[in-house]
């Protein structure tokens, strides 16, 4: 039995209450204990939970890997389990969850799973892009009590499956609600929101008639802005603030009642009215968090990842380590690399003993990945004990992969949001976590805008990483400072991985395709960012080298013009879309 109540940062993490003395059944409360684990409730769900039970709407913000995805399940369960006569299939749908990504969204229907064990009567089902529409309509067809959704296949659910029944739905949830208007689902959820009669009657934005359903709409969230800002808006009726800073708390409206993660379950504050608006996001960072940033010139980056990863990966019977890179190709090449790159510590012919350079079981993870292969890969992932893990973003939102210890942001994110929840897949639930960030010397500047947010990271000691290794069999002796690129131990490793990509057709071929479109998205960063992470500054030459090719290969220049034309070319194309959306949405007085 996995009994998680944690050592350290109990306090900050779990609330001193049962799950009973919130009002939950007690069949659920011991579905809790034997099927997850769960003896205490975490703050979050101590603060939630009876809010949801007492039928309000609801946003909870709070830091990452709190324990959000129970506190709105079990109080929506407990409820569909007291319902009597008993629901059925034949009833429909009661619940719809919202979810991101096609991961996020099996997470949740296994722990539905769980939890239904003794609740037969109550079935769970999902619905996600990358699946058999034909199953799924065959599925909703046969009642699904509570169903976990993306939002594009729910939306061609609603509107082609006249067998879906959802006139008895009674909530409806926003699971990491930031990703999944990042990801472009805003228009899709708003026509959701339509179809199912359940815009916020209060909102200026409603038009519709069938609003009056009686709703309860949940939204979680770990980082706020200006987009979740306004779906709370449109979706949340007088809703209750879960985990809001005082400060945060000024931005709502008087009517509303704030539960601040710091108090005590059910502790009320009332606050002045004011427009419901943020000026910057809002990130929630655990406090037991280990933030270090490395600071490596592009050269040397290819074999600094890999000493850090070896450094990390072959000291300790258990880690994990998530490894996020900006692309897809990029994530492919690292993960032949490491699967294939042998070397040898000893570098004469005569000792050649040549080994596989990372012993560690290498998993990766990207949108272009078919979905059968992305499901293995998550599974295997969260049951392994020692394993790397490489992966774009698809991974960064509301995955819990459990005892990860290491992040490492390869890759920089982008946007301080990307930061928090990249970071928000370590330190889960009051343990320990450390995260990583790479940086080339020309951007630097991105710490201070992570400061600007309240996120500060010390850095990391590579040179002592790096003098660790022994060379040609011994530990070399590196008497005074050298800089990271003509450190002994960065020559020797360089040189290996140049020579085996030379060697090896394919493993170039790719190494040139990630190049590539490492370059590409390092030009895609838009405003501020623009500045931080600017092209122009890049040395080419050297990028090239931190994909092991020995020179800017005059293919990838081509090639990477055909692609900048293709990408300018898109780019106007949804511009001009995006403007017309704006006009029609004028027209509409949306
Ligand atoms: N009451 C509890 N007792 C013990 N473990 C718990 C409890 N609640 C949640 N957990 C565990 O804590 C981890 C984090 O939970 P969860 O994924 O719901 O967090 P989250 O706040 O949704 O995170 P994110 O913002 O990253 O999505 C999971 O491994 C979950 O099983």
């Amino acid at each position: 039995m996995n009994t998680k109540k944690k050592e350290a940062g109990n306090d900050e993490i779990f609330a001193s209450c049962s799950f009973s003395s919130l009002g939950l059944h007690s069949t659920l409360c011991d579905q809790l204990r034997e099927r997850l684990g769960f003896e205490t409730p975490t703050k979050v769900q101590a603060q939630a939970i009876p809010v949801i039970l007492s039928g309000r709407h609801v946003l909870v913000n709070a830091a990452t890997g709190t324990g959000k995805t129970v506190a709105y399940l079990a109080p929506i369960i407990n409820q569909l389990q007291s319902y009597t006569p008993r629901i059925d299939r034949s009833s429909g749908t009661f619940a719809l969850v919202l979810v991101p990504t096609r991961e996020l969204c099996m997470q949740v229907y296994e722990i539905l799973q769980k939890l239904l064990h003794r609740f037969h009567w109550i079935v769970p089902g999902y619905v996600m892009g990358g699946e058999n529409r034909a199953k799924e309509k065959a599925r909703l067809r046969k009642g699904v009590s509570i169903l976990v959704a993306t939002p594009g296949r729910l939306l061609d659910h609603l509107k082609n499956t006249s067998a879906f029944l959802h006139k008895n739905l009674n909530w409806i949830i926003f699971d990491e609600a930031d990703r999944i208007l990042e990801l472009g689902f805003g228009k899709e959820i708003e026509e959701i929101l339509d179809i199912l009669g359940s815009r916020n009657p209060g909102s200026v934005d409603n038009q519709n008639e069938a609003s009056n359903i009686k709703r309860q709409n949940l939204l979680l969230s770990a980082t706020l802005n200006e987009k979740v800002n306004h779906l709370a808006k449109i979706s949340l009726e007088n809703p209750v603030m879960i985990g809001l800073d005082v400060k945060k708390k000024e931005h709502y409206p008087s009517h509303e009642r704030f539960v601040s993660l710091e108090s005590d379950a059910n502790e009320e504050v009332e606050h002045p009215s004011t427009a419901m608006s943020y000026s910057t996001g809002d990130y929630r960072l655990p406090a037991q968090l280990v933030q270090r940033y490395v600071k490596v010139p592009c050269g040397s980056r290819l074999c600094v990842l890999l000493s850090i990863l070896k450094h990390l990966l072959e000291r300790e019977a258990s880690h994990k380590v998530v490894v996020f890179f900006s692309t897809c190709d990029a994530v492919d090449f690292h993960y032949s690399l490491l699967n294939e790159f042998q070397w040898s510590p000893y570098s004469k012919p005569d000792i050649e003993l040549k080994q596989r350079f990372l012993r560690c079981k290498t998993f990766r993870l990207h949108g272009n990945m078919k979905q059968e292969d992305r499901r293995t890969t998550f599974g295997a992932f969260k049951t392994e004990k020692l394993a790397l893990l490489l992966s774009t973003d698809v991974a960064a939102r509301g995955l819990d992969f459990p005892k990860v210890k290491c992040i490492i942001q390869y890759d920089s994110p982008g946007e301080a949001t990307e930061y928090v929840h990249r970071v928000g897949r370590t330190a889960r639930l009051g343990e320990r976590g450390d995260s990583l960030l790479f940086l080339q010397p020309i951007e630097v500047d991105y710490l201070q805008d992570l400061e600007k947010h309240g996120v500060s990271l010390t850095e990391y000691p590579l040179v002592k990483v790096l003098d660790s290794f022994p060379l040609y069999g011994q530990v070399p002796r590196v008497k005074k400072f050298v800089s990271i690129d003509s450190h002994p131990w960065v020559l020797y490793l360089q040189k290996a991985l140049e020579s085996f990509i030379v060697a090896q057709p394919k493993m170039k071929k790719m190494a040139q395709y990630a190049f590539c479109s490492w370059v590409r998205a390092y030009t895609a960063h838009r405003g501020e960012l623009k500045r931080m992470f600017m092209v122009k500054k890049l040395h080419l030459g050297h990028a090239a080298k931190s994909f092991a090719l020995k020179e800017q290969p005059s293919l990838v220049g081509k090639s990477f013009q055909m692609q900048s034309k293709k990408r300018k070319r898109d780019q106007k194309q949804k511009g001009q879309s995006k403007k017309r959306k704006v006009a029609s949405k004028m027209l509409n007085g949306k």
